[in-house]
């Protein structure tokens, strides 16, 4: 039996079809403006713009550092509401995945003499950055946490593994950026987080949720722009 079908035997609000997927069918359009951005495209088809990719960079760090916290928070809303053992080493994982990360981009930083020290963060990345803090509050509770979570970590990898999808003629500088978030760990590391998602809203799946999966998306879309220069 695939996943899916199991799903649909053991659980499920109405319909049986995992909370994600209702969430992906119904917002394609605006999913596939995320996962297929220009920029994400130039990538592929190798006609990226190195201005854009270094802009994309400096302000990329900048994020990753706001969103440390942001699971560090995730991880400390499951520990007070379920402490689920293997949710937790997921989020560890992903957690320890982000010291690489930040160290990773100051090695390219430091390779297309981006100062990281200089950048000055962009409006849309301000309001990610701040959208970011607002989750950290007591009052968003786990189960929406861990959906804007998964959401912001899927787009990045569904992004960078169609980069890589046959027939791609990325630059060659960029096939380690489009490798650090389209190879199979962090696709598996994902598919794990939309688990989770799909368990902890399977009984109640607040309307709270799938709003901040659409903010989160339309964030992304944003920062996406900026990084183009199309803001
Ligand atoms: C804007 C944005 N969204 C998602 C990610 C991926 N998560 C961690 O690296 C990222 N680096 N930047």
């Amino acid at each position: 039996m695939d996943e899916t079908a199991k799903k649909t035997v053991t659980g499920g609000t109405d319909s049986s079809i995992p909370v994600t997927e209702t969430w992906l069918r119904k917002h394609r359009l605006l999913y596939n403006g995320a996962t297929r951005h220009p920029f994400i495209l130039s990538i592929r088809d190798g006609s990226v713009d190195f201005s854009s990719f270094k802009r994309w960079l400096g302000q990329d760090y900048i994020f990753v550092r706001s969103f440390v916290p942001f699971v560090a928070s995730t991880l400390v809303k499951l520990c007070k509401e379920s402490s689920n053992e293997s949710d937790m080493e997921v989020i560890l994982g992903g957690m320890a995945s982000l010291n690489d990360e930040i160290n990773w981009f100051k090695k390219q930083a430091s390779k297309y003499h981006v100062s990281l020290t200089s950048v000055v963060p962009q409006n849309a990345n301000v309001k990610y950055c701040r959208f970011l803090e607002s989750l950290t509050s007591s009052e968003i509770e786990y189960p929406v946490a861990i959906t804007a979570l998964w959401a912001i970590e899927a787009v990045y990898q569904e992004s960078f593994a169609h980069c890589l999808e046959e027939g791609n003629r990325i630059p060659q500088e960029l096939q380690e950026t489009c490798e650090r978030w389209g190879n199979e760990g962090f696709g598996a590391y994902c598919k794990s987080l939309r688990d989770i998602v799909d368990r902890c809203l399977q009984k109640a799946s607040p309307a709270e949720a799938e709003v901040l999966f659409l903010r989160v998306v339309e964030h992304e879309v944003e920062f996406w722009n900026m990084s183009v220069g199309d803001v």
